[in-house]
């Protein structure tokens, strides 16, 4: 299969060939992903991480300050074997003790510094890499936002939602715990091996030849880490699939009597996950195996160089003290550099996750040099040569779209399922672009018309009509926050919506519905899209299906305050249903890619075999001269 990735993004050809098994999602030849993005390489974690400098320089002040205050801890920590072989080696040695007091008092103010400055590091770390994380995910969502449509069907939601929240608390929490653990305890390590050095460089050396294979160990465990960390954060995003695509499908898997086989997936993806987690467990308790023992044989080596120093005279006892108490201490810096490398590994995979949905272009963006349409907005709509091809398809569904929408027309789109009327529609306001040809208002391209305005100028309503969990005035007021309660109440009565709206319990209008509005009928959601569209009353209403889901009064009631708002409107209505298509003052047909012919319903009805044919109830001839709401036009046994 050839690739179209590139296509996709410049629509100009990509020479490379598609390997079987890869699909559509990579192209090592464009070096990009199907959205665009690069295709993640076997960077460095520190690489992939270095990508966090935009976020970090902000806040590099209090940052700085935590590792300062982490480090001064651990000279403190350090600082307390010193006095210790003083206490040995002088006092206790020499049997003068007035000094012992000053040197015991050494030590407590060692040891209160030493937790002084771990507090003051929390107090420090928590507000910025807290910001940290808050940012990166207002522009994730923001950039979400910006990603076209097609993007959005192709990712699954739950991958989305655990980058947006599991791996940003992950490179939190690396941030403000790991990340300055791994610096300062470097440090640590390398001030403590300088210390020991300058008390008996013996054993110091003997210290640092048992540390030497640790370098390895951490090399070769970070390496096979990585891969599994990303592993299971994949796997965690699916498993948050699979339960956000139950809870939300939850009424048609119940009917279906799909719930064993669902707990089955779930029980299965679990698994998965677990067994990667298991596979983390066991690298790490590798890990740190190697980092325990290594230190252990290093004390157990200086105290067998230390004790013949001593008998050699070479050593004092305070020495050998001082530097076991040291080494000893070196031992947790060790182990937390072997757990904070772990820790970085986990956070690179994060970050990459992270950044492969921000590297993703948004291909549906503002233009460069914005042009407005004449106002007020005439609102004439037309596509000239319209082509469209979904990047993972592997033909163009529109192929050559010719149509012209007058000002103040209302004019039905009709095809067979599957023919691409509502993606004609989506063209209109841009939730996808033309792969050719081009949608133009008033005669402007749309792609020259900024965003924001050129959505301003209509009002959409889809067949799938999406609520939030708001109240129903905000939900109809998405368009227009600012919209007054007579404007709601007008097109909640356009909408057939003022009856029920009124109704709901507690507060009328001001009731809250629940998630994605489920709470309502599917008629009562259509209506409240319906009311959405019609609030702005705008100059372009591009409705997909508006009354699919109403009943035969209903519709006819909605038909009726409809045909008002449609007259001061152009509109471009995808019409399933005979009584949609007859409202309507042109009809244009889909077929094959292109639109087949354009007339008055009944002009259709006459002329156009196609069109009888989709107006056709089966089974009955004929039945399209005296249909009323009808079947639905796009039966799919019914091709051109
Ligand atoms: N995001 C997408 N990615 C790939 N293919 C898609 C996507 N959306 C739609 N298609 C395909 O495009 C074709 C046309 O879909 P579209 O929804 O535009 O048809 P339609 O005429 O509105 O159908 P219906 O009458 O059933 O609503 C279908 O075959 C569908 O599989």
């Amino acid at each position: 299969m050839p690739c179209r990735i590139r296509f996709r993004i410049t629509w100009s050809a990509c020479r490379a060939t598609v390997k079987p098994g890869h699909s559509t999602r990579h192209c090592e030849v464009c070096a990009l992903n199907v959205e665009g993005a690069p295709i993640p390489t076997n960077a460095s974690s520190l690489a992939v991480l270095r990508r966090l400098g935009p976020y970090l320089r902000p806040v590099w002040l209090p940052v700085t300050g935590a590792a300062g205050a982490t480090f001064g801890a651990l000279l403190c920590g350090l600082g307390i074997p010193l006095v210790v072989q003083r206490v040995i080696d002088g006092p206790l040695g020499s049997g003068d003790f007035g000094r012992l007091p000053w040197l015991i008092a050494l030590v407590a103010v060692l040891g209160t510094a030493e937790a002084g400055l771990l507090w003051a590091r929390r107090k420090l770390i928590a507000r910025p890499t807290a910001l940290v994380e808050s940012r990166m995910r207002a522009d994730l969502f923001a950039h979400l936002l910006r990603l076209p449509v097609a993007f959005h069907d192709r990712w699954q939601s739950g991958q989305l939602m655990s980058r947006a929240v599991n791996d940003l608390v992950t490179l939190r929490k690396y941030l403000a715990f790991a990340a300055v653990f791994l610096v300062v305890n470097s440090l640590t390590l390398v001030v403590g091996l300088g210390i020991l050095f300058t008390i008996a460089p013996e054993l110091a050396l003997v210290g640092l030849i048992s540390a030497a294979p640790l370098l390895l160990i951490t090399y070769f465990y970070e390496t096979s880490y990585k891969k599994v960390a990303r592993r299971a954060q994949d796997q965690s995003g699916d498993l948050t699939t699979i339960v956000e695509e139950t809870m939300l499908g939850t009424r048609v898997i119940r009917a279906f009597g799909r719930s064993g086989e669902r707990t089955r997936q779930f029980v299965a993806q679990a698994r998965r996950l677990r067994s990667t987690e298991l596979r983390i467990v066991r690298i790490l308790g590798g890990l740190s195996t190697g980092l325990l023992i290594l230190p252990e044989l290093g004390i157990a080596g200086q105290l067998a160089v230390g004790g013949w120093g001593i008998a050699d005279g070479r050593l004092t006892l305070g020495q050998l003290v001082a530097a076991i108490t040291i080494s000893t201490y070196l031992r947790w810096p060790t182990e937390c550099i072997g757990w904070a490398l772990s820790e970085t590994s986990t956070a690179a995979a994060a970050c990459d996750r992270y950044w492969e949905i921000r590297d993703c272009p948004p291909t549906v963006t503002d233009p460069a040099r914005p042009v407005s349409p004449a106002r007020p907005a005439r609102g004439r709509l037309r596509f000239e040569d319209v082509h469209f091809q979904y990047p993972d398809q592997p033909r163009p569904l529109l192929r050559g779209v010719d149509l012209e929408v007058r000002p103040g027309e209302t004019m039905a789109l009709v095809g067979a399922t599957g023919s691409g009327k509502t993606t004609l529609a989506s063209l209109v306001p841009r939730l996808a672009d033309v792969t050719a040809g081009r949608v133009t208002v008033d005669g402007v391209d749309v792609r020259d018309i900024p965003l924001a305005e050129l959505r301003a100028m209509m009002g959409c309503a889809f067949e799938d009509a999406l609520l939030s969990s708001a109240s129903v005035r905000e939900n109809v007021a998405l368009g227009v926050p600012a919209a007054s309660d007579a404007d709601i109440r007008a097109a909640l009565r356009v909408a057939g919506a003022e009856g029920f709206v009124d109704a709901l319990r507690p507060h009328g209008p001001g009731t809250r519905i629940g998630e994605r509005g489920m709470s309502l009928s599917g008629g009562q959601r259509q209506r409240l899209a319906l009311a959405r569209a019609v609030l702005p009353r705008p100059a372009l209403l591009v409705l997909d299906d508006p009354l699919s889901a109403l009943d035969l009064h209903t519709e006819a009631e909605v038909e009726r305050a409809l045909r008002e708002v449609l007259r001061d409107a152009t509109a471009l209505v995808v019409a399933h249903r005979p009584n949609t298509a007859r409202m309507a003052d042109r009809v244009a047909v889909l077929a094959d890619g292109r639109v087949l012919a354009v007339g008055t319903h009944q002009e259709l009805l006459d002329s156009c075999p196609h069109y009888r044919t989709l107006m056709a109830t089966p089974g009955e001839p004929g039945a399209e001269r005296t249909a009323g709401a009808g079947p639905r036009l796009d039966s799919e046994a019914v091709t051109p």
